[in-house]
């Protein structure tokens, strides 16, 4: 008895005495730490510089932006224990970028492991996060083979201008009515709807339901179950990915402690759900292929194209096809739930961002407008030809300087599974470190200008001392934009078909100006930056 009375008259001690040795060990391990390199002290000691970010909002973009201006292109900041290394220069970020594979492949793991990650299945399938190497190879060559084919880019050409055309009918109206368009509301459902409809071979509904939730009634060709199906996975992707920082910020204590754990099961059932929702697809789809003759002929979407591969039907991939191999169920599912995870908002972001360039330069715009129409001709053709888009020269160096400026993710991490030599130091393997795109792609060590918008640096045929200079920022890895390197972003050609494809659209259709002209950029940054708002007044050139 004694000893517990004693016992809780000493808790207060016992606690600060544990909490002393706590912060005794941080620091020791913090003033201890190999290879100190410049950053910000940690003054709390389990947060480290977490709190910071308060100071910014929570704007992680500003604050990795002063962090670099304070203590240079290669620092390091504390998250919470964990020790950050953030590379804002492509020199130091070389060995991880290079595309040689004695090099890059020392950096196969996107990041340390992460308890939250795994419990939503992240870790174990896909792309994104997966840490099971095999799986991730065999995951992303599949990927990679199918959504390059030649039948896959036709068909995700003719879809999205199919798409475009269909949403501009909606506008028609709106302009009719004297309506202005919120492209940061209605590009996140096209890219949202073509998402579906090229992944699963679906139709999707998510425009035309913004649109009728703006008070419009269109609801003549749209059955209902079908529009479910698609709002329905659409705002699944959205919860997830909105939760994705509760499962790798919040330790699982907390994360599992009572009065809160329902929060973590709700967040949960939101991937269980979507797995679901593809697994019946997916069974759903190979019943229908199984049934078909040898020669039929099969649509293009990567859903089908992923199930064929290595059968009569479908792209060989030889390595796998002599180990018999194809992706079961449950690897689609994690390829096709990636495609989601990394195309949703990353397209709609950077759509606001060239035609908000566009907007904001006139000259860029009639420079655009006359290649569109020395390639497409004046009217509007019923379907833009794939092999049409390579020959817009202007269009692409328009893209690649407004997302050179704004890469959409504006950091990404990732961590080596060797020991490596990184800005002069040598690194065990299982260190963290932090690509901070926004700076590397505006560093002034390598760009003449950078932080100066002008597409012409890109233009491949010229001689200024721009573009000379961003050809040799190129080799260097310092447009990186898409990342590099082993996990380099294998969606980017799907990406850059889908905003060029929209771009030449809306200006052979439209003169596009900003509503407000003192339009700047009105973003907010999480790990992706996103458009509040970007409203545009259109006027049909028809
Ligand atoms: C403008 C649009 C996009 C941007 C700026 C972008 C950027 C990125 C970046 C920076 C990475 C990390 C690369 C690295 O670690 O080196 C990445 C990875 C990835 N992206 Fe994209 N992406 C875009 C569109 C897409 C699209 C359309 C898809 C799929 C259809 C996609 C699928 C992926 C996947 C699966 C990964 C993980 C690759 C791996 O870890 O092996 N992305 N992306």
């Amino acid at each position: 008895m004694n000893f517990i009375k004693n016992l809780i008259n000493d808790l207060p001690s016992l606690i600060a005495v544990l909490l002393l040795l706590y912060i005794f060990k941080y620091y020791y391990k913090y003033f201890t730490r190999v290879n100190p390199l410049p950053g910000p002290f940690p003054w709390v000691p389990l947060l480290g510089n977490v709190l910071e970010l308060f100071r910014y909002k929570l704007n992680v973009a500003e604050y990795l932006k002063d962090v670099q201006s304070k203590y240079g292109d290669f620092c390091e900041i504390q998250f919470g224990s964990k020790r950050l290394l953030i590379i804002s220069s492509s020199d130091v970020a070389h060995p991880i970028h290079t595309s040689s594979v004695a090099h890059n492949r020392k950096f196969l793991y996107r990041d340390l492991p992460n308890i939250g990650m795994n419990e939503v299945g992240m870790e174990n399938s896909g792309m994104i996060c997966n840490r099971n190497l095999d799986e991730w190879r065999i995951n992303r060559e599949f990927f990679e083979r199918t959504s390059r084919s030649r039948n896959f880019l036709i068909m995700l050409t003719d879809k999205t201008y199919e798409m475009a055309t269909n949403m501009f009918k909606l506008w028609d109206i709106m302009i009719n009515d004297n309506q202005e368009i919120d492209l940061s509301k209605w590009l996140e459902k096209f890219t949202g709807d073509i998402a579906i409809s090229t992944t699963t071979g679906l139709p999707s509904y998510t425009v035309l339901s913004y649109f009728n939730s703006l008070g419009y009634n269109d609801h003549n060709y749209t059955p209902v179950s079908e529009q479910e199906l698609s709002l329905k996975l659409i705002s699944l992707v959205k919860s997830i990915f909105k939760s994705g920082q509760w499962f790798i910020l919040v330790p699982p204590f907390i994360r599992h402690a009572p009065g809160i754990s329902y929060l973590n099961s709700k967040f949960l059932n939101f991937s269980k759900e979507m797995e679901d929702i593809f697994l019946e697809l997916i069974q759903k789809r190979r019943k229908e292929i199984d049934s078909l003759s040898e020669n039929a002929s099969l649509p293009s979407d990567l859903l089908t194209l992923l199930l064929t591969v290595n059968t009569s039907h479908g792209i060989e991939i030889p390595s796998y096809k002599s180990l018999n191999r194809s992706l079961n169920e449950h690897e689609i599912f994690g390829v096709i739930r990636d495609i989601f995870f990394g195309s949703f908002e990353s397209i709609t972001t950077a759509m606001c961002f060239v035609l908000y360039y566009l907007c904001k330069y006139p000259s860029v715009k009639s420079k655009l407008l006359s290649e569109i129409n020395t390639i497409f001709g004046n009217s509007t053709p019923s379907n833009l030809l794939y092999e049409n888009l390579k020959n817009l020269p202007y269009c692409d160096a328009l893209i690649e300087e407004s997302l050179r400026l704004n890469p959409i993710f504006p950091y990404f991490p990732r961590s080596n599974s060797e020991p490596v030599e990184v800005g002069g130091y040598l690194w065990e393997n299982g260190q963290s470190f932090l690509l901070h795109y926004h700076r590397i792609n505006v560093n002034e060590n390598v760009w003449i200008d950078g932080e100066i918008f002008d597409p012409e640096r890109f233009l491949r045929n010229k001689d200024s001392e721009r573009s000379i200079n961003a050809r040799t920022a190129n080799i260097k890895g310092a447009f990186s934009t898409f990342g590099g390197g082993a996990r380099v972003c294998p969606g980017k050609l799907w990406a850059l078909i889908e905003i060029k494809v929209l771009l030449v659209a809306v200006l052979m259709r439209y003169d596009v100006e900003f509503v407000n002209k003192d339009q700047g950029l009105d973003l907010f940054c999480d790990s992706t930056f996103h458009w509040r708002e970007l409203k545009i007044r259109l006027r049909s050139r028809m």
